[in-house]
């Protein structure tokens, strides 16, 4: 369960932003759609434990993530959140397996090869697990962005305009890959997007307005 209540940020030089109180229960899957600027990335890193709130408190399960000092939250966010980013950076000059290897260890874990290769199994991408960022696709690199947020069996996956330079086949592809894994795995599964080609794929949606007004 992930639960905000009151939550204000303020850059240090920009104006406060108010969020909508969000409510997400174990497994949900939900969009976040609002237009650029509408603090649709800060809101995801409040969420991550990235930024801190200036108010407000963030509840995962039973921690108000806001009270954790910051090892305890780089140890929290490791073990529990997954991200997908836009763009999908790997270490590039060892192999994709080593990548999804280090991604357990840098959350404070040990290595699990048989785990990593079950989700390359699952995503269709055991083949290439031997292969370096640079010889991949940008479509089997986003599988990979995918298998790397998934390692350390996290609660929730946090996703930022993971589509945004996907054409339409492309796109619904990727969005229906993410949904089957947050089922699967049940993940609660955040996308933040301006992409309204998502909105239609989810019943969920939490719209945020300019300024997180
Ligand atoms: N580091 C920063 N310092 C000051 N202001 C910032 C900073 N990062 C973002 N902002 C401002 O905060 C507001 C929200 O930005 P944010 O990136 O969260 O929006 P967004 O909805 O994700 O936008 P986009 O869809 O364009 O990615 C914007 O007005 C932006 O200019």
């Amino acid at each position: 369960m992930i639960k905000t209540k009151n939550l204000k940020f303020k850059y240090k030089r920009g104006n406060e932003m108010n969020f909508p109180d969000l409510e997400m229960a174990s497994g949900e899957q939900m969009a976040m759609i609002g237009d650029s600027g509408s603090g649709k990335t800060t809101l995801l890193h409040l969420l991550a434990g990235i930024l801190s709130p200036s108010s407000g408190e963030i509840v995962v399960d039973d921690t108000n993530i806001c009270k954790l000092k910051q090892n305890k939250l780089d140890e929290f966010r490791g073990k529990n959140f997954g991200f997908i980013f836009q763009k999908h950076l790997f270490v590039e000059d060892i192999s994709m397996n080593k990548n999804l290897l280090i991604a357990q260890t840098l959350a404070g874990g040990s290595k699990d090869p048989d785990y990593v290769s079950q989700l390359t199994e699952q995503l269709g991408i055991a083949k290439l697990v031997n292969k370096y960022p640079s010889e991949l696709s940008q479509g089997e690199l986003q599988r990979f962005s995918v298998a790397r947020s998934l390692v350390n069996k996290p609660l929730a996956l946090f996703a930022d305009e993971p589509t945004s330079s996907l054409d339409d086949n492309n796109c619904m592809r990727f969005i229906t890959l993410l949904q089957k894994v947050s089922s699967e795995h049940k993940l609660t599964l955040l996308i933040a997007t301006h992409d309204s080609r998502i909105k239609k794929q989810f019943e969920n949606i939490l719209y945020l307005k300019p300024s997180g007004k």
